[in-house]
Formats: structure tokens, sequence, C-alpha cells
């Protein structure tokens, strides 16, 4: 495919857990754009479902990565430096908090699990990037995933908020620090989407129905529709774009609720 956005570009995807994590969907129109991908997956328990999709995108690898281990870290970019010499793009799609936490109040947070949250769901981002950098010799972008909860309470996020808030922050200070080396990096920050991680969050099927109801464009957001957004923050369309966060939400961050009839 000549028209590839991504022709001969080499990327990293982390977080794909099953068919309808949003990572794999980036990692499918990545493919569908020419490029050559690896997948990090987390434990035994995922290898089983992850080697199948990545053999479907004729991934070049794959690798275990715990991002609480930071021998696992080293381990990734050690492999992707053997078998590529270098790395064009990463996709950072991970988060984890006790989900005992994400529900009630915010104030009950415990700091082993405040912790926990943090170093999961934001510090892994400085981590990879920090050992992508040294690979991204001829430029390189990054994209991660993050959610509205960073912004505007939206209740029983509360320690994913917090999170969420500190990963923002961080897209914007590795932008700063990265820019001189032309390494991009943004995030995406979605609609509540069906996936893994949303299921088990009580009242989730009334969440999607009042986006639904609410959001600008009377709709709900696709995995496809935030891959869609990433292929244009991993490609060169978005060359002059860095530290920002992009929003693919149905506009529903933009408005206070429904203004206009239904
Ligand atoms: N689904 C939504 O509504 C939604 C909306 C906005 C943003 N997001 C964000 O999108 C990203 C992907 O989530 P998803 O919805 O695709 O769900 P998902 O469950 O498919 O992906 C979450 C991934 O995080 C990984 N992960 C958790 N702890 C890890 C650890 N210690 N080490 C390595 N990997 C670890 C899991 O293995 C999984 O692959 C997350 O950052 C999430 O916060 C999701
Ligand atoms: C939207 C939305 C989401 C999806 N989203 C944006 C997320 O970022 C999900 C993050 C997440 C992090 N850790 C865990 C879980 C989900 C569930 C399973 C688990 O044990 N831990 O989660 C919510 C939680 C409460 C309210 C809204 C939401």
């Amino acid at each position: 495919n000549i028209a590839g956005l991504l022709n001969g570009k080499k990327g990293l995807v982390t977080g794909v857990a099953n068919n309808l994590s949003i990572s794999w969907a980036i990692a499918q129109i990545a493919k569908e754009h020419g490029a050559d991908l690896a997948f990090t997956y987390q434990g035994e328990i995922l290898e089983k479902r992850v080697t199948p999709l990545a053999e479907e995108v004729g991934c070049d690898f794959i690798v275990p990565c715990d991002v609480t281990d930071e021998k696992s870290l080293d381990t990734i970019f050690e492999v992707v430096k053997k078998k590529w010499g270098k790395l064009d793009f990463l996709v950072h799609s991970i988060a984890f908090a006790d989900r005992n936490e994400l529900k009630g109040r915010y104030i009950d947070t415990t700091l082993p699990n405040f912790l926990n949250s943090m170093n999961i769901s934001c510090y892994s981002l400085t981590a990879l990037a920090k050992r992508a950098e040294p690979l991204m010799k001829d430029g390189g972008k990054i994209v991660t995933l993050t959610y509205y909860g960073a912004q505007k309470v939206v209740p029983n996020y509360n320690v994913m908020g917090l999170a969420k808030a500190a990963l923002e922050a961080s897209v914007k200070y590795l932008a700063s620090d990265m820019g001189v080396n032309n390494i991009r990096i943004n995030a995406i920050s979605a609609g509540p989407i069906k996936t893994l991680a949303s299921s088990g969050i009580n009242d989730f099927k009334s969440m999607l129905s009042m986006h639904e109801n609410t959001a600008p464009l009377r709709k709900n957001t696709t995995q496809r529709d935030v891959a869609g957004a990433a292929l244009y923050l991993l490609s060169d369309l978005s060359s002059r774009v860095t530290g920002e966060i992009h929003y693919v939400d149905c506009g529903f961050n933009t408005t206070i609720g429904p203004s206009q009839p239904k």
C-alpha cells in the first residue's frame, strides 16, 4: 500500500489485552498504513490472547511487559534494539487502579493504591519514553491515552482522575524535553468505550447512554475512531503538533450538556 501514512515505520504498541483494546485498533490501522509492529503484553495470561492478535497483523515480535518491573522495561528496549536497531513510534495504552477505588469517594483512596495507580497509569509513560528516546535517532512519535476525568470530576473515576491529570501534565513536560530531538508526544482523550478496562465499572452502561444523549454528535466513540486520530498523531500529518491533548469524544468535553433539543 503505497498510500500508507506509516510505510516502513517501526512501532511498539503496548496495552493490547484483547480485541477490544484501544491499542489493538491502533495497531490494526498502523498495519493498514504500512507500519512494522511489535507488541508488549502483561503476563502469561494475556500472552495467549495477544499472540493470535499479533500474528493477525504480522507482528515482528512480542515482549512481556509489567511497567512496575524496571527490569522488564529495560528488556523491552534491549529486544527492540536487537531486532530493529531503532524505533519510530510508541503507543502507551496502560492504566490500572484498584477497582475498589473506582467507586465511592475519592477521599478514601489509600497511599499504596494511589502510588500504584500513579506508577502504572502515569509514570510508566515517562519510563517508556526515556528508554525509547535513544532509539528514536531519526525523530519519533509517542501517543498515550487519557480521559476527561483528568480535567473534570467524573463520579467514581476518583484516583484514576489524579493519574490522568498527572499523565496529561507529563505529556507537556516530555514534549518540552524531547522536542529538540524531533520526538513528538501527544495524548488522545477518548470518550467512554466498552473494553476490558471499562467492564466491571458499575453503571458503565448508563454512562454510555448519557454520553450518547449529551455529546454534540449524539453518538458514542469507538476504538476505530480513536485509532484514526492516533494514525494522524503518529504520522507526519501532525508534524507540528506536540504536547497536545486531542479529544476524540464526540465533542462531549466542549459542552455543559444538551443545550439543543434532542
Ligand atoms: N475504555 C475507555 O473508556 C477509555 C477511555 C479513555 C481512555 N482510556 C485509556 O485507554 C487505555 C487503554 O485502556 P482500554 O480501555 O483499551 O482497556 P484495556 O484493558 O484493553 O487496556 C488496558 C491495558 O493496560 C495494561 N496494564 C495494566 N497494568 C499494567 C502493568 N502493570 N504493566 C503493563 N501493562 C499493564 C493491561 O494489560 C491492558 O492491556 C488506558 O490508559 C485507559 O485509561 C480508556
Ligand atoms: C469512563 C470510565 C472508565 C474507563 N477509563 C477511562 C479508564 O481509564 C479505565 C481505567 C481502569 C483502571 N483500573 C482498573 C479498571 C479500569 C477496571 C478494572 C480494574 O481492576 N482496574 O473507567 C471508569 C471508572 C469510573 C467512572 C468512569 C470510568
